[in-house]
């Protein structure tokens, strides 16, 4: 039986890692986080950020150009075999051999880890059937559905039972009904495992993980929960369904843009979009809000906060990104 592993080991561990390829690309700019065990981490970013950088050296596929990263207490190296065993892998898009069945595969996978033919069977088994492939498992890959295939992938990864999952989009390129069905198992298996998902979507990322990392052009620009990520956006914006005449609306529209603590105010039909200056307590500016619409005979039929998605979360940062780029810019250029 294997030892118990105390709590307090960490699952991945890195510290300024960097990547810069031959072309001199920098790919992973001085990247420092660790993963805890029983994390769910979303890693996210704009295409070319760098997140199957980061990934490819946590699985020692890559060699760091500088700084280090440990998986289980141990650094990872191109040699580091016993250490990768221990990480179920899907690259975005897994390609399988198209003259194989799903049988035929894992057992070619299970057979590559050394595993005995007496454990290959039910193993095999319980994973056809956890994935719901069962009855494709005579099948030729060749004819499966992107969310077979996936499925499939996944329990490529799940063979070696392993205690770290990192999947590079898994819902990438599903129908509906394949990216509810891979969510759900993303669910179950983070009951007892430890997960890194890269992902492009951000509804995903908030219906499955607690953890999130944001690159943005080989920088670490956000690592935490998802909670303090959520709680880092500007609680000051607001969508409000307004009803009346639309001159009375426009009008309304006017004085609210006149005002200091209303910093962005977009109508679209009857929708407003509103944001508010941080400054003074958003009860306050709300109620002279309220105010405005009254004397001006629009009512408001709804009012929404949109704070508390880890989407407008995503995109705040990246705007402030985008913004302290451009001053770095403004500051180099004024340098110059
Ligand atoms: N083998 C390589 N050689 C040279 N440059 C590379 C290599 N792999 C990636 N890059 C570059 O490094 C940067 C980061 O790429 P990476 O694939 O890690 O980003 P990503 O965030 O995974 O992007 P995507 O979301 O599009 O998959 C990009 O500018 C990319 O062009």
């Amino acid at each position: 039986m294997a030892a118990a592993k105390p709590d307090s080991e960490l699952v991945v561990e890195t510290s300024h890692l960097t990547k810069i390829y031959q072309n001199r690309q920098i790919a992973l700019n001085d990247a420092t986080l660790s993963i805890e065990p029983g994390s769910v981490l979303g890693l996210l970013g704009p295409n070319g950020a760098g997140k199957t950088t980061f990934l490819r050296l946590i699985l020692g596929l890559h060699r760091p150009t500088a700084g280090w990263a440990k998986v289980f207490n141990k650094t990872m190296t191109p040699n580091a075999a016993d250490l990768r065993r221990r990480i179920g892998y899907i690259p975005t898009n897994p390609q399988f051999p198209k003259g194989m069945t799903p049988i035929t595969y894992l057992d070619y996978i299970a057979r590559l880890f050394g595993m005995p033919r007496d454990e290959r069977k039910p193993r095999l088994a319980s994973l056809i059937r956890a994935v719901d492939l069962l009855p494709h498992s005579g099948e030729s890959i060749a004819h499966f559905t992107p969310g077979q295939t996936a499925r499939l992938a996944v329990a490529a990864s799940l063979i070696n039972e392993p205690d770290l999952l990192i999947w590079d989009e898994p819902t990438h390129g599903l129908d509906i009904e394949a990216r509810r069905s891979m969510l759900e198992l993303i669910k179950t298996l983070a009951a007892e495992k430890t997960l890194i998902l890269s992902s492009h979507n951000l509804t995903d990322v908030d219906e499955v993980c607690n953890h999130a990392a944001v690159l943005n052009k080989g920088q670490l620009i956000f690592f935490g929960s998802l909670q303090e990520l959520k709680g880092r956006i500007r609680k000051n914006h607001y969508e409000l369904d307004l009803d009346g005449d639309q001159k009375s609306i426009t009008k309304a529209l006017g004085v609210l843009k006149s005002m200091k603590e209303v910093t962005q105010a977009v109508l679209r039909q009857r929708r407003l979009d509103l944001k508010l200056t941080d400054d003074v307590p958003n009860t306050a500016i709300l109620a002279q809000i309220f105010q405005v619409l009254f004397d001006n005979k629009v009512t408001l039929i709804c009012l929404r906060s949109l704070g508390m998605q880890t989407e407008q979360a995503y995109l705040d940062l990246m705007e402030q990104e985008e913004s302290r780029g451009f001053t770095r810019l403004v500051q180099l250029a004024d340098a110059a």
